[in-house]
């Protein structure tokens, strides 16, 4: 694996104000070439992420025979177990709508009772997250033109998002010669995602031309990346771009990703203003036929990109 020690500079937009032309200017340039930018007055107060760590790591801590109870192979499939994504890697996914229902569920099944802290505190985060999401898809709206983030509000009116909470470590007595994947390359597919990265960092994006960058942590700061389902919509134009988690150290590394998707039945098709006098890039498809083919092969999951929305409908 070559070392990398770059760090990119992205655009910080200001969620809480209404943004300038210049600054449009500018992200519509990041969004173009990575795909990746912060965003910060947020309104998710460290209060809440230390709670959110707190209950999330006394669910980690437990052990597997407690959480496999909501893994693959369970009624709940909630709990990605280590040595699917990678050895270093475990998750567990709390849905929207109802964000405070699906954290309960997850914790009946891996503790045999209810939490009401920790879903209480995923329905605010949850909540948080899915008003987040929406201002950051009118941002990128207006990136594509003029008036586009009141012509399309339709089209993103039915989006949902879900939550992965992840937990990164390495065995303590491991000898770290070089740095290892936590999390493989992929693109996300999703319309947008919205990270939180602890201070450790590790998070890197790869450039068009394949070397990898870091995108290093900053505090009070979110890391919002574009994923494969809004790159289609925008006929390419927003990039989705391939990313990973390399961890260097033996510390362990906890993130929270939330995904902001459009609906399972949603003919994803490239507005004609959008595509404008480019040539179209993807056929239309059904969100959920491709969410269905990445899950459906493994390469695609998590792993290396072997499969994306440009196998699936470019064309
Ligand atoms: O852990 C991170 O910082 C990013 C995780 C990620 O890329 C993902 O869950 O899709
Ligand atoms: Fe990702």
């Amino acid at each position: 694996m070559p070392a990398s020690n770059t760090s990119i500079q992205l655009p910080i937009v200001d969620i809480s104000k209404s943004i300038s032309p210049s600054s449009i200017s500018s992200l519509s340039l990041a969004c173009r070439e990575w795909g990746f930018f912060h965003i910060i007055n947020h309104g998710i107060s460290k209060d809440l992420y230390s709670k959110l760590r707190l209950s999330s790591n006394q669910v980690f801590n437990l052990p597997y025979e407690a959480k496999i109870k909501a893994g693959p192979t369970s009624n709940v499939k909630t709990y990605t177990p280590h040595f699917i994504a990678s050895p270093f890697f475990e998750s567990l996914r709390v849905s929207g709508p109802d964000f405070l229902a699906s954290a309960k569920n997850s914790a009946e099944a891996i503790m045999n009772q209810p939490d009401t802290e920790f879903s209480e505190v995923l329905k605010e985060y949850g909540d948080k997250m899915r008003n987040l999401s929406k201002k950051v898809t009118d941002i990128l709206l207006m990136c594509l033109g003029k008036d586009f983030a009141t012509k399309f509000a339709s089209e993103f009116s039915n989006c949902e998002g879900y939550l992965r909470i992840n937990n990164y470590s390495l065995p303590e007595k491991r000898v770290m010669e070089k740095e290892v994947e936590g999390l493989g390359m992929h693109t996300d597919m999703s319309c947008l995602t919205i990270v939180y990265q602890d201070d450790v960092g590790g998070l890197q994006v790869r450039s068009k031309d394949g070397k990898w960058l870091d995108i290093n942590p900053c505090e009070e700061t979110l890391v919002v990346n574009i994923g494969d389902l809004l790159h289609a919509w925008s006929n390419g134009k927003l990039r989705s771009s391939e990313h990973r988690v390399v961890l260097k150290e033996c510390k362990t590394r906890f993130s929270l990703a939330f995904f902001w998707c459009f609906e399972d039945n949603k003919v994803i098709s490239a507005p004609n203003e959008v595509v404008g006098d480019e040539f179209r890039h993807y056929e239309p498809f059904m969100c959920g036929d491709y969410l269905k083919f990445r899950e459906n092969s493994v390469r695609g999951k998590f792993e290396k990109v072997g499969f994306t929305v440009k196998d699936f409908a470019g064309i």
